[in-house]
């Protein structure tokens, strides 16, 4: 007999809430409404079986009611027995029921998966619907119309749908909120309940799972990992799981299975040994606003649940310091998430598919790796690596290639600028006009080797248009000043712009052509996501890079310049940390 915490609407539907777990609940297959003033995610309910309650937190714009008990967004209010949760203005009610109940395990801890009945794992085995996972129905209840979803095509990296979302598939309240806005409400929550578990947890074995929220990375602790010196780190996707559906790109939230029968055994022998398993995974949709936080939840607690084994899962969603091959999330690890327990690099090994093997690396594998980031992350952080053949399986190690672009190897005494005998500054009035990737280095040499000269700094970042930038051109030769105009200026057209504010002044024009490779301006702008700065630049997707490519033209004597500097890329640090960070590789 297990104790089974339900809600019951009023024809008797039930709807089943699992301990200490936040489920969202709202307009959707699992309620029955339809009505848009309810919205998708209108409360979070956490049942805690100890105390026979249920936690409502509302986060819909319109009002829910606990007996009526009025909350508004954010309040929260507690449910027992027999008391009535009325979904939104009043309507929708569902009535609390913690009853004892025979059959199905329904709990995520650990401890009680192994009373998991007999019969129970046999309807495991024979259920049609899905890998194994006994929780399925309730988590796709909570997060997704499993229909809509199957319907949309993934994407490679984040196993997220392409597209932007269909309107049926959007809370009307949602519009004009960004995903970021989403994120950080959904932050907000997850915080203040990683605040309350931290307080009351200072064990090194988790009593309860749980999820944090840091910054962009979502961290999963299951009931029952423990903190360990040896940590044993595999990839998800491609790893741990493959897609049911054979394609290579799941179909939906639901499209997966365990990659291979080996892997369940071998985790759990890892544990005996005493490794602490740990799964590290980059599902950058989530920032981008096309895979909602709560569906991969719950799809990384149903792996879990189907593994039947306390791992910690580390979800990196946004670009920078958590995403892999950058090495923010071991680091959140080795710090704050194994309860002041030293890890040690040596004792600890990293598994992953994104391991740079070429086209038919192995009999049967036609198809090359799409990255070599999980190579990477292992080899940024230090750790042996392996591949899931390799280590699930016994393969041999298959050949790989690193990338061509390798920060490590870049040479802080190289020459900075081309010819060497150029003179940076002038003592005559002038414009230098750059020219350079976004990313190239330019602001850095500029702030380092120019401003402190007396130039005036114009930059379109910072003042909007090209004709702002123009004007402020004007003003400061007017004022005697020379200028330093930093923008990406990659062609004749926006280069003229400038070369006729100094002729119709009167003043030379020279310019600085950044040398900067396209491999190592997308490396200086991961960097620059990844570092803290007082001035916050706006991240640069490769799109703008490559643009800036297509526009090039090589800067000529004859648009008008007087001279053309090469400006080369020269690493400088004015710290550890950041040297540190930037010789890390970035991407796969
Ligand atoms: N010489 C250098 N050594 C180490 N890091 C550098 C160097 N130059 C630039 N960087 C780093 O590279 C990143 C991009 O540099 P910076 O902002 O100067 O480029 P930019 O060409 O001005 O970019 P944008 O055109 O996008 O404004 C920054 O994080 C910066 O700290």
């Amino acid at each position: 007999m297990e104790m089974q915490c339900t809600l019951v609407s009023v024809d008797g539907d039930r709807v089943v809430l699992p301990d200490g777990r936040a489920l969202m609940f709202g307009r959707g297959p699992e309620s029955r409404i339809s009505d848009k003033k309810c919205s998708r995610h209108q409360v979070k309910l956490v049942a805690d079986y100890a105390k026979q309650e249920v936690l409502v937190t509302q986060l819909g714009p319109n009002p829910s009611s606990l007996d009526g008990q009025c909350l508004g967004r954010g309040e929260s209010g507690c449910l027992t027995t027999g008391q009535t949760l009325y979904l939104v203005n009043e309507s929708y009610p569902f009535t609390v029921e913690f009853a004892f109940h025979c059959g199905i395990q329904l709990s995520s801890s650990p401890q009680k998966k192994e009373k998991i009945t007999n019969e129970s794992k046999q309807r495991q085995k024979s259920s049609k619907e899905s890998s194994g996972s006994l929780k399925r129905n309730i988590h796709d209840y909570f997060s997704k119309s499993p229909k809509k979803a199957a319907k949309r095509p993934y994407s490679p990296e984040d196993d997220v749908p392409q597209p932007k979302r269909g309107r049926e598939d959007e809370d009307n309240e949602d519009e004009g909120t960004s995903a970021e806005q989403k994120l950080q409400q959904l932050q907000a929550f997850a915080q203040s309940e990683s605040d309350n578990f931290k307080s009351s947890n200072p064990s090194s074995t988790c009593s309860q799972s749980h999820w944090q929220q840091i910054g962009s990375l979502m961290l999963f602790t299951a009931a029952g990992v423990t903190a360990s010196s040896k940590i044993a780190g595999f990839d998800i996707d491609g790893c741990i799981i493959t897609t049911k559906s054979g394609k290579v790109f799941p179909t939906g939230p639901d499209d997966w299975r365990i990659l291979y029968p080996e892997i369940q055994p071998k985790l759990a022998s890892l544990l005996k040994k005493g490794y602490k398993v740990v799964f590290f995974t980059n599902q950058m949709g989530i920032s981008r606003g096309k895979l909602r936080p709560e569906v991969f939840k719950s799809k990384a607690e149903d792996i879990l649940q189907t593994l039947q084994l306390p791992i910690q899962v580390f979800v990196s969603t946004a670009p920078g310091i958590y995403r892999k091959p950058v090495i923010g999330m071991w680091e959140h690890l080795c710090e704050k998430a194994n309860s002041g327990v030293m890890v040690d690099v040596s004792e600890s090994f990293y598994v992953g598919d994104a391991a740079g093997r070429p086209a038919n690396w192995a009999p049967g594998k036609k198809k090359k790796d799409f990255s070599c980031s999980d190579r990477l992350f292992a080899l940024n952080i230090g750790l042996q690596f392996y591949t899931p053949e390799e280590y699930f399986l016994g393969w041999k190690p298959a050949t790989f290639s690193f990338p061509e672009f390798d920060p490590r190897k870049l040479d802080s005494k190289a020459r900075l600028y081309d010819p060497p005998d150029a003179s940076l500054t002038s003592t005559k009035q002038e414009i230098i006009v750059a020219v350079g990737f976004p990313g190239a280095g330019k602001s850095t040499f500029f702030q380092t080797h120019i401003i402190p000269k007396g130039y005036a700094y114009v930059n379109r970042d910072t003042m909007g248009s090209w004709q702002h930038c123009v004007s402020a051109c004007e003003r400061a030769l007017k004022e005697g000043k020379s200028v330093a105009v930093d923008n990406t200026n990659p062609d004749l057209e926006s280069r003229k712009r400038y070369i006729d504010v100094a002729q119709s002044a009167g003043v030379s024009c020279r310019c600085f052509n950044f040398t900067a490779s396209l491999d190592q301006a997308k490396h200086n702008n991961r960097f620059r996501e990844m570092v803290p700065s007082a001035t916050k630049h706006v991240p640069v997707n490769d799109m703008v890079i490559h643009s800036y490519k297509k526009k090039f033209v090589v800067p000529s004597l004859s648009e008008g310049f007087s001279e053309v500097l090469q400006i080369h890329f020269v690493p400088s640090f004015s710290d550890k940390r950041s040297e540190f960070l930037f010789k890390q590789f970035s991407e796969g």
